[in-house]
């Protein structure tokens, strides 16, 4: 892990972009995704493209604090209570970021035919230019990022176990995506902390 002030904007504008690299040993990850693929209460995400209701083969979770519902994609989510590891990770990544987050909505990616469309996360219930962390566990996956007015682009190899964080405006000018891959045979699972109004 590197220390805060070593960390460089990786946005050329309009936004931030940081990455902390892998917080976590190869050991250390591996445990942690096999406790989520165990203690997490996965289901498929239901997205509307075009008026259509699709069911994701990707599966989705949130978590956050006791009792909260959220708005999100149109529809109101009900958080599962932090499980015991997700509170340490959230505490471990709030230190590092220097914020503090009261939800986490969770991605599992069988493999590399299962991906994240282009999206900003920049919905009504975040709050504004608050930091989004995202942490990845498993398979090395490729995030890319797209500036929407000038479609200058930026790419990112997510490892096991790296941190990255956005802030500022990156998700009023900054679109991101999963990519698909032929090449990933096996699975990852993606955390993004989230401060939600
Ligand atoms: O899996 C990823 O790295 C991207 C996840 C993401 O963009 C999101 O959950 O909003
Ligand atoms: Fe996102």
């Amino acid at each position: 892990m590197q220390a805060i002030e070593n960390i460089q904007n990786l946005l050329p504008f309009d936004g931030e972009l940081y990455s902390y690299g892998k917080i976590y040993s190869e050991a250390q990850a591996n445990a942690n995704l096999n406790n989520l693929l165990q203690n997490i209460a996965w289901e498929h995400d239901q997205v509307r493209i075009f008026g259509k209701t699709h069911i994701t083969a990707r599966k989705v979770a949130w978590y956050g604090d006791q009792g909260r519902t959220y708005q999100y994609s149109g529809s109101v989510k009900h958080a599962h209570i932090w499980t015991p590891l997700l509170w340490e990770i959230k505490s471990q990544v709030e230190e590092i970021c220097q914020a503090t987050y009261n939800a986490c909505l969770l991605n599992l990616y069988h493999d590399g035919n299962e991906s994240m469309g282009w999206h900003a996360d920049n919905e009504r219930s975040i709050v504004r230019h608050s930091s989004i962390a995202s942490l990845s566990l498993g398979s090395r996956r490729r995030f890319d990022l797209k500036h929407l007015a000038t479609g200058e682009k930026r790419s990112l190899d997510l490892e096991n176990g790296q941190l990255i964080n956005m802030k500022g405006a990156i998700q009023e000018h900054w679109k991101h995506a999963l990519a698909k891959s032929k090449k990933v045979t096996d699975l990852r699972i993606n955390l993004t902390f989230r401060c939600m109004i």
